[in-house]
């Protein structure tokens, strides 16, 4: 299980964000993107989704072009954004539901439960999101790390509106998933530790 990028350039307007750049991912490893804010990062990671088309070059995953085999990349990929993607009038337990069936997975109510209690939502499983704080919307985005089957994960500022706690709950799920074999790419302006053995950095200041 590889991911390749060969060569990628990526402009915004008539500004070139970076080029030519290349890097490869194995199972187990992940990427820590750098660089100062307006430096790329999101641009990178979607374009790393198929969300954003580059200027040039490839990215692979497990040998096929992403634009060749869709249905098999995006089964195996996970993207969480800036954006947590609920819907505000729904609870947590509705929402993360509606999102699982979306990528055509069938996951149980005692399974959302149990992730949401592991996140510190236990006994606002049927409030509407609205009624949440920021904190804890971005908890129910997160709860989907427990609950998805996707190998590699992609998350743009994961730790952000986090409290200490739930910082450091998030960064033991990446890393026993990355123990686990999958892939995390992510970007963070937060001094978050994360295992350096296993650890890629990539900073896109270099390129600007
Ligand atoms: N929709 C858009 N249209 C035009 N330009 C954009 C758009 N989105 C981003 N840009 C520009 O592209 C550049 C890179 O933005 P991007 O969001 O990828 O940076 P970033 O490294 O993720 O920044 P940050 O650390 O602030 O989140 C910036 O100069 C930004 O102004």
């Amino acid at each position: 299980m590889t991911l390749s990028v060969k060569q990628l350039q990526c402009s915004r307007g008539d500004l070139c964000l970076f080029q030519d750049l290349s890097l490869e991912l194995q199972a187990g490893q992940l990427l820590r993107l750098e660089g100062k804010n307006g430096s790329g990062k999101t641009t990178l990671l979607r374009t790393l989704c198929g969300l954003f088309m580059a200027d040039e070059g490839e990215i692979l995953w497990r040998g096929e072009s992403i634009r060749k085999t869709p249905e098999v990349y995006y089964r195996e990929l996970f993207y969480l954004g800036h954006q947590n993607a609920l819907k505000l009038d729904l609870n947590p337990l509705e929402n993360l539901q509606v999102l699982s069936r979306l990528v055509g997975q069938n996951v149980s109510e005692e399974v959302i439960e149990i992730a949401l209690a592991k996140m510190g939502l236990a006994g606002y499983e049927d409030v509407p999101v609205r009624k949440l704080s920021q904190g804890q919307k971005r908890r129910v985005a997160l709860s989907r790390l427990l609950i998805n089957e996707a190998p590699l994960w992609v998350l743009d500022e994961p730790f952000v509106a986090l409290d200490v706690a739930a910082v450091e709950l998030l960064q033991s799920i990446i890393v026993q998933h990355v123990q686990d074999g999958g892939m995390v790419i992510l970007t963070t302006h937060q001094a978050v530790p994360l295992p350096e053995t296993k650890m890629q950095r990539l900073s896109l200041d270099r390129y600007v």
